[in-house]
């Protein structure tokens, strides 16, 4: 399907949702059309929620607390200060900023870096608690627990109401359809995937998280403020814990990362909690939670998804193949001049100097000192435990090491974090093989290049430009012929090589690879080999390998370091440290006689 035709189905869709919104009033009682109103803003924010927990993965309890800052934004000016059409503008721009002020402060405190998911949704948490508490000690103020009430409003009628909150879900529904599905939102997506990898992508996954934040609270805020508008009432309730439980409860039972699931699981339970605590008053809330386990036993991923599977397995029977996630993605290769060729100069692509690492009293690195030149492929060895991994977290990482002073191409990478110091020109490929399962091999490979290739916010690209050592890759692996499988389907080789494209992609001039071989056949070491041999030579790269395949070191390096319990022993040719007597005594006293018998000619 082209761009074009996807999305005028979308915007087909959204017309035919419009005039469902239209047809309401008239084909509805005038109790629904209350009613309703009420569930189609509260449907917005459970649609926020969605994005922050189904996309992006953060499992969020506060987000009840904008749709009451749009709420009380309202309620106090239209109290206090009467109301006009100056005091409606005013109370719609409190009720903005507002929400981007407590945003603000949250997303900061919950997604700083290194804060883990559940310390975000700690946060959350206590949020609602906190709101809560505020407006019921605001006393006339706020209107203290009974809220506010009684207070004049726009002149709209009950259908006006109707048409405006729906047209407000429709078109915020439309706005996040399109973003989640376009390059731009596979980066949430990725996110919630593997955090990590997208940092050592580059990517600043905090900046990510407080952007969506903040769009999500303006969303729940507008929802408040037309809440307000259309009931002239509002309580400390809508500001409260169970109120954002609930918005979790109905994105789980709809289908988080759906978007329409949890829109519809707020329009048709928040419906009928009011119908039924009409019909039976003691008993609504064991119905509504009974129906609510029973659903999350038998449908853990929620209702929608599989409304949706169903007929798409059908499909895929019928013509006898699965549905290719994704549009297809054509390759090609970077011009020269277009990607970034900032060398050192004549100082080395990478220095260490006095690096320290200790855990509390354990010294893993002890004095590190070396550096390597653009162009030199240099192999880190020793026994296990020696610091080898230590020492290429210091190198991608600035907040790592304790002491000692890393500087990668002239520039001092100081305590920057991973992403920084992508920018600086580090790639780190993990032992691993660290990918993004879900996502196909194209779209990791886009999500690879966001760094340089901005992505589309409503668009997805059907090409894909590359630089010329990851198409070198992925033409000598046949990952290219693979580019719609997901990376999950993918042989443990097959996934090395493509978190080695992905790494080239960001045209790093310092590579870090972590025992790339481990686990791959003969065969993919040997192409792996030769890739590495071609990118010191041919593209001038500064390679720092961590191999336990000594066969594989002796092939390829210039250089091996040899490092045992945080200290380098030696540093020098492969045959030197071939023929020496320390690194036979270190390898032998620690149980692992490859290099001590390499050097008698044995195997390994
Ligand atoms: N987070 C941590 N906390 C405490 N000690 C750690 C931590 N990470 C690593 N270490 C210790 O640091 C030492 C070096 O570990 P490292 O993983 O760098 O060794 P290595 O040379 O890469 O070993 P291998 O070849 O087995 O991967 C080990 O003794 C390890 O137990």
């Amino acid at each position: 399907m082209t761009e074009t035709r996807r999305l005028s189905l979308i915007g087909l869709a959204a017309l035919l949702a419009l005039v469902a919104v239209g047809a309401g009033p008239y084909v509805l009682d005038t109790y629904s059309v209350n009613v309703l109103t009420r569930s189609l803003l509260y449907a917005a924010v459970a649609l926020t929620v969605d994005l922050l927990w189904g996309y992006l993965g953060i499992l969020t309890f506060g987000q009840s607390v904008f749709f009451a800052i749009g709420a009380y934004a309202a309620g106090l000016v239209f109290t206090h200060l009467d109301f006009s059409t100056s005091t409606a503008f005013l109370a719609l721009g409190l009720a903005v900023f507002g929400a981007l002020f407590v945003a603000a402060v949250v997303g900061w405190l919950a997604f700083w870096h290194g804060a883990s998911a559940l310390y975000a949704s700690v946060i959350t948490l206590v949020l609602p608690i906190v709101a809560t508490q505020v407006l019921y000690s605001g006393g006339t103020f706020t209107g203290s627990s009974s809220g506010l009430s009684g207070f004049m409003s726009f002149d709209i009628s009950m259908e006006g109401w109707f048409w405006l909150a729906g047209g407000f879900l429709v078109a915020v529904t439309t706005l996040a359809f399109i973003v989640v599905n376009s390059d731009a939102g596979r980066l949430l997506v990725a996110v919630r995937e593997n955090e990590q990898r997208c940092k050592y992508l580059g990517l600043d996954t905090s900046r990510l998280k407080i952007l969506v934040y903040l769009a999500c609270a303006v969303i729940g805020a507008l929802a408040g403020y037309i809440y307000a508008g259309y009931a002239m009432v509002v309580a400390p309730e809508l500001a409260g814990f169970v109120f954002g439980t609930e918005l979790v409860i109905w994105t789980a039972l709809g289908g988080r990362g759906t978007l329409l699931g949890p829109v519809f699981g707020a329009l048709i339970v928040d419906y009928e909690s009011a119908q039924l605590s009409g019909d039976y008053p003691f008993v609504w809330q064991l119905i509504i939670g009974t129906v609510f386990v029973l659903v999350i036993v038998a449908f853990p991923r929620g209702l929608l998804p599989v409304f949706v599977d169903v007929p798409r397995r059908l499909i895929a029977m019928v013509r006898k193949r699965p549905a290719a996630p994704g549009v297809p993605v054509s390759l090609s290769t970077l011009d020269a001049s277009e990607t970034q060729g900032e060398g050192p100069g004549d100082g080395p692509a990478l220095a260490v100097e006095h690096v320290t690492k200790r855990f509390g009293s354990l010294t893993v690195l002890d004095g590190i000192d070396f550096s390597a030149r653009a162009g030199e492929l240099v192999s880190l060895v020793g026994p296990n435990g020696a610091g080898k991994t230590t020492l290429m977290r210091c190198i991608a990482d600035g907040a790592e090491r304790t002491a000692g002073t890393i500087i990668v191409n002239g520039q001092d990478i100081g305590r920057r974090p991973p992403e920084h110091c992508v920018a600086l020109g580090v790639g780190r490929k993990f032992q691993m093989a660290n990918v993004f399962d879900t996502l196909t091999v194209a779209q990791c490979l886009q999500i690879a290049r966001t760094r340089h290739a901005r992505p589309s916010l409503w668009r997805r690209a059907s090409g894909l430009a590359l630089p010329e050592a990851t198409m070198h890759v992925l033409a000598t692996t046949g990952l290219d012929r693979q580019l719609s499988t997901p990376a999950h389907l993918l042989s443990h080789g097959m996934k090395q090589a493509l978190e080695l494209s992905m790494v080239l992609a960001l045209e790093p001039r310092v590579l870090l690879l972590d025992e790339p071989t481990a686990g791959l056949t003969k065969t993919e070491r040997m192409q792996i080999g030769g890739i590495l041999t071609d990118l010191t030579t041919r593209q001038g790269l500064c390679i720092l390998l961590v191999e336990h395949d000594l066969d594989f070191v002796r092939e390829i390096s210039s250089r091996v370091i040899v490092l045992h319990q945080g200290r380098i022993v030696l540093d020098g040719s492969v045959e030197e440290v071939v023929q020496s007597e320390l690194v036979k005594q270190v390898y032998a006293g620690s149980g692992h006689a490859g290099i001590a018998h390499q050097a008698q000619g044995e195997p390994a």
